[in-house]
């Protein structure tokens, strides 16, 4: 683990979601260590609604072998070359996070599960930053796939949330510029009167 100890800030403007990793692998003891400290995330009525599902390490070509079945079924038909290509972006992470919750019945505590989830993955990727370690919240629509979702053990009345990517790179990628509070901010109050003309 390379220790950074960024301050919070430096870890939420410098954290860029990264789409090329370099193949190198990722400690099962970091990530865990990640996980544990995520947890830390706001959830309503202390539910702490999420599971995860971990890949790292071993278990990780069995998991490629499922992506690769999902994402390219005629795989048998194309050359090694292609396939491997094509796997890339599956491959070169060293490891994978999925982040699931129930499917809550009433709307209003589903949508706080769901909230909850994304604090903590928003607090994995951080955590994972201030390691010197990459990653990218992922929502391909084969995450709600029943043979994908079977494969994972996801029950009837969950939902992934999100596939997070782990692993170290080469090249930090440029953010996009964001909007400043100027353009986001709306001053309580301040539009009383156009309101009144309407
Ligand atoms: C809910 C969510 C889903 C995302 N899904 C994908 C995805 O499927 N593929 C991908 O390449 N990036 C995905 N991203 C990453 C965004 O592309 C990335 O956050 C955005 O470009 C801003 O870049 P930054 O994270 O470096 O600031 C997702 C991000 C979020 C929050």
């Amino acid at each position: 683990m390379n220790e950074q100890a960024l301050t919070v800030r430096e870890a939420i403007i410098g954290r860029r979601s990264i789409k090329k990793f370099n193949g190198q692998p990722v400690d099962r003891a970091d990530l865990l260590q990640i996980i544990d400290d995520a947890v830390w995330a706001p959830n309503h009525q202390n539910r702490e609604p999420w599971r995860l599902v971990v890949a790292c390490g071993k278990e990780l070509f069995q998991l490629h072998d499922l992506l690769r079945n999902t994402t390219i079924p005629d795989w048998r038909t194309l050359s090694e070359e292609e396939v491997e290509k094509r796997m890339q972006k599956f491959t070169t992470p060293g490891g994978y996070v999925f982040v699931i919750v129930p499917e809550d019945p009433r709307q209003k505590e589903r949508l706080e599960d769901f909230a909850a989830a994304c604090a903590l993955i928003q607090n994995m990727m951080l955590l994972a930053w201030d390691y010197g370690i990459g990653s990218c919240w992922k929502t391909p629509e084969f995450l709600d796939k029943p043979d994908f979702r079977k494969a994972l053990g996801v029950k009837p009345g969950e939902r992934i949330v999100g596939m997070v990517q782990f692993g170290y790179f080469d090249e930090l990628p440029k953010g996009k510029d964001r909007k400043k509070s100027d353009e986001i901010v709306t001053i309580f109050g301040e539009n009383e009167e156009e309101h009144k003309e309407e």
